[in-house]
């Protein structure tokens, strides 16, 4: 036979209630079933409310009483026919009746003691069970309403009872074999030997299941509950958490011990002492297979799940009267069992200097008053230190059977938290290798759950989640790419990019689970107006680990959040030179700040887009070498343009196909103006060590004094027509010569210049074509001949590409 429970989130209305009445009528044809009902969802908290109400002389719950009454009579209307409603609603009526009364009485005498409490709330699962035991005979099943009162028999503790377990296995066991059919039994109440109404205490419906199954001998116990068992980890935190198929009862003991409880496994005891297999099942997926909690547990993974502990207190209790003195610890202790306070964790190491217990926050001041009087002396005599808080910390636990058998679960723990940068201020681990618990802040939690849950179960990829502001031509670029290359990065490298978030200047969205990337979306008019604060405020509580925020934006309100990025321990990747060519302060703060964290700060494309010139630069930098000078074609539009010039086209019309072909910055004159390679070579510049401000870079601009204060690009555009002759001009005169207009830059002796120089067919950039770039480095190891590197340096793909492969170098240091 198989005991059945259902909870009252999963009979809170009729069709919940319809749904559950067929999953017992498909049930009882496979095996002898007898069933358990909490009472609708919310009866128990509005009886209590009414009596609250009531005690406090405030005659509003007479409503509330009515209310609940009115919802009980609907439901039996709605589930019973006509002919054979008569009895099942007189009883509601009684009920209520009894019930009226009783708030009456405690309206008058304004007392309202655990033992009343009980007797109110019995009337929850009374009622529930009566009515739903008359539906299931509607149904055609022979059902019987059992008064769980007449067989669990417990102490008179009001409130959380003790079952009497001798007494109790017999009444049930007689009941039994002299009342055949489905039984169909209140759960959560119980009695005293004098009659007296008592309650199980917290989850007792399953605890009434439990005993049951046990003194029944039951094949199976099955608690119907709204979640699908026992997930990896907490789903509210932790977006991919998955259902574990199977747990083994010490496993469920410990995972439940910690964070969010779908069982609560003291009430299984019962059962499990007579090694009853459990399934946790989903009333509204009955289809889900759930979870299975039984003697001995498949171990198809290294850990079983992951749990957790908010508001801990950190009590660190040390100094040298510790050491290898007997009986500090019993002291300790003891002194905080005799406080009640309750230790969650505990780690001593053994030099013996101090011993850190993890304690609820609300005891700390508490735990510290007692502990510092009872070593009072020691800590006068300086032979102990004052007793130190840590607030606002949590625990997090991996738990799982097989650690015991394989080696490296401690290692992966710790090496996912320290790769997300979270500090771990204590550790636990019993010799039963059952749970590894760890002590980290309270803000760390969430990402901490989530490392850990990728590391220890989202197959042995790692996941990079990439939050995108700045959805035009790099971004779009880039997400088609991230599409096209993903199965293989998938396969061949474990690595998984998804995108999380998107913006664009107006718009923005956001998808927990990772956007679709073969619909190439774009935040639009449906999504949520852009606001950059909430872009990072939501950002930052989805609080996955690995997170990258992808600034194709040219945007200098974007970079100014960096370094706030950077502290919430987000990594950046990004083409936008704003951040790096601003103040000199504030670039040094940023590459201290992701250095120091270890969160990185990737820029690659900055400078000649795709072209390896940052890293290449901070490799001769690390490895020690000294730049000297550095020369270089560092615009990519600005060469297309001089050279596209001596084909014949007109300067406006050579401009306006920079822009059309990607090359150029969305205002063009960003680029004209010479402010974009100046950007560049101060970048380039600090990247070698030099203390560049924009002072020391002089800037000649090639946009006619005419066209710099036009409002938009277009009008821009035409009126640069006006001054196609000047321009036609320059590069006749260059011609003449025999030489080539090159835009350059030349930084050397702190100075930087930047400009329109005319080369002749001698010079390294007289060669170049199309939107290349060609930067030379003259340093001490290479003096004789620079390091030389040349590419195309602008446009779509070779920036993309750019910034895609710094969010696959990102890959390498995450977990
Ligand atoms: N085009 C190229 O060859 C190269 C471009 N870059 C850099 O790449 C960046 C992007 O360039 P493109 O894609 O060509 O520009 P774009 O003009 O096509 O796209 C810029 C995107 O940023 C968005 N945006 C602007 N300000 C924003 C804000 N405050 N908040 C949210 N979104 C904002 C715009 O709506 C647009 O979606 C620029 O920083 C550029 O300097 C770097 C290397 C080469
Ligand atoms: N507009 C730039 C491209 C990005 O840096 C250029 O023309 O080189
Ligand atoms: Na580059």
């Amino acid at each position: 036979m198989k005991i059945v429970k259902f909870g009252g989130s999963s009979i809170a209305d009729l069709e919940s209630i319809k749904n559950v009445l067929s999953i017992l009528q498909r049930a009882s044809q496979e095996e002898e079933l007898a069933v358990v009902f909490s009472a609708f969802g919310g009866v128990t908290e509005s009886l209590l409310k009414c009596a609250h109400l009531a005690r406090q002389n405030d005659a509003t719950y007479q409503s509330l009483l009515l209310g609940m009454e009115k919802r009980h009579l609907q439901l039996v209307k709605q589930l019973i026919p006509v002919q054979k409603q008569s009895s099942v609603l007189t009883y509601v009526k009684v009920r209520f009746n009894e019930l009226e009364d009783l708030f009456h009485g405690i309206f008058l005498i304004k007392e309202f003691s655990p033992r009343t409490s009980d007797y109110v709330v019995s009337f929850g699962e009374r009622i529930s069970a009566f009515i739903l035991a008359e539906a299931l005979k509607v149904a055609g099943l022979n059902s019987r309403f059992v008064d769980a009162r007449e067989l669990i028999r417990t102490n008179d503790r009001f409130g959380n009872a003790k079952v009497i377990f001798p007494t109790t296995n017999q009444l049930i066991y007689d009941y039994y074999s002299k009342n055949k059919g489905l039984l169909v039994i209140t759960g959560f109440v119980a009695s005293t030997d004098k009659g007296e109404t008592t309650t199980l205490g917290r989850s007792g419906s399953d605890y009434t299941a439990a005993i049951f199954a046990a003194a029944l001998k039951a094949d199976s116990l099955e608690i119907w509950t709204d979640v699908s068992g026992v997930m990896t980890a907490d789903p509210k935190l932790v977006y991919s958490a998955i259902t574990i198929p199977q747990l083994s009862y010490s496993e469920a003991m410990e995972l439940s011990h910690f964070g969010a409880k779908v069982v609560f496994p003291a009430t299984m005891q019962p059962a499990m002492r007579r090694k009853v297999p459990i399934y946790i099942k989903n009333t509204f997926q009955p289809e889900a297979e759930g979870t299975l909690i039984c003697e001995t547990s498949e171990n198809t993974k290294l850990i079983k799940g992951i749990s957790s502990l908010s508001h801990i207190s950190l009590l660190n209790v040390q100094g040298s009267g510790l050491v290898e003195v007997v009986g500090v610890s019993s002291r300790v202790f003891g002194t905080l069992a005799q406080a009640q306070v309750n230790v969650v964790l505990i780690s001593q190491a053994s030099s013996e200097h101090s011993i850190c217990i993890a304690i609820k926050s609300e005891d700390a001041e508490l735990a510290r008053e007692v502990l510092e009087k009872e070593f009072h002396y020691e800590i006068l005599a300086g032979e102990m230190d004052k007793v130190q808080i840590m607030p606002n910390m949590a625990v997090i636990a991996v738990v799982g059977e097989n650690m015991k058998h394989h080696p490296g679960a401690s290692g992966r723990l710790f090496q996912a938290l320290g790769r997300n940068n979270i500090n771990v201020s204590a550790i636990a681990q019993g010799s039963s290798e059952l749970n590894i618990s760890a002590v980290i802040q309270q803000s760390d939690l969430q990402k901490g759950l989530n490392a850990l849950h990728e590391a220890f179960f989202l197959s042995d990829n790692k996941v990079l989640h990439v939050f995108l502001i700045g959805v035009g031509l790099i971004g779009k670029t880039l997400i088609k790419m991230i599409q096209s290359q993903l199965a293989k990065l998938q396969e061949e490298y474990m690595l998984d990019i998804k995108i999380h978030g998107l913006a664009n200047s107006r718009f923005m969205a956001f998808d927990e689970d990772g956007f679709d990337l073969s619909t190439l979306p774009v935040p639009a008019e449906k999504d949520l107006p852009m606001n950059l604060q909430v872009f990072l405020n939501t950002m930052n509580s989805m609080n996955f680990s690995n997170s990258v925020l992808v600034d194709c934006t040219a945007s200098q309100e974007v970079a100014d959040t960096y370094q706030r990025v950077l502290e919430s321990k987000v990594a950046i990747v990004t083409p936008n030179k704003k951040a790096n060519s601003g103040p000199l302060e504030k670039y040094k703060a940023l590459k201290k700040l992701s250095g120091q964290r270890n969160i990185k700060f990737f820029y690659e494309t900055n400078v000649a887009a795709g072209l390896p010139v940052i890293n290449t630069l901070q490799d001769l930098i690390l490895s020690g070498d000294k730049v000297i000078k550095i020369e270089g074609v560092l615009s990519g539009s600005m060469n297309y343009i001089f050279s596209e010039l001596s084909k014949g086209a007109p300067f406006s019309e050579v401009v306006a196909q920079a822009k059309e072909k990607g090359y150029t910055e969305p205002d063009p004159r960003d680029d004209l103006s010479g402010m974009d390679v100046a950007r560049k070579i101060l970048i380039l510049g600090r990247e070698a060590e030099q203390e560049l401000h924009f002072e020391d870079v002089s800037v000649q601009s090639m946009v006619p004094e005419d066209c710099a204060h036009l409002d938009s690009v277009d009008e821009f555009l035409e009126k640069l027509k006006d001054h196609d002759g000047h321009f036609k001009q320059m590069l006749e005169e260059a011609d003449q010569k025999n030489e080539k207009l090159r835009f350059m830059a030349v930084l050397e002796n702190g100075k930087a210049t930047v400009g329109l120089k005319s080369v002749d067919s001698k010079h390294p950039f007289y060669s170049l074509v199309g939107s290349d770039n060609m930067i030379l480095f003259t340093t001490e190891r290479y003096h004789e001949f620079p390091m030389i590197i040349r590419g195309p340096g602008a446009g779509a793909d070779v920036t993309a590409a750019g910034v895609f492969a710094d969010i696959i170098r990102l890959g390498n240091y995450s977990r």
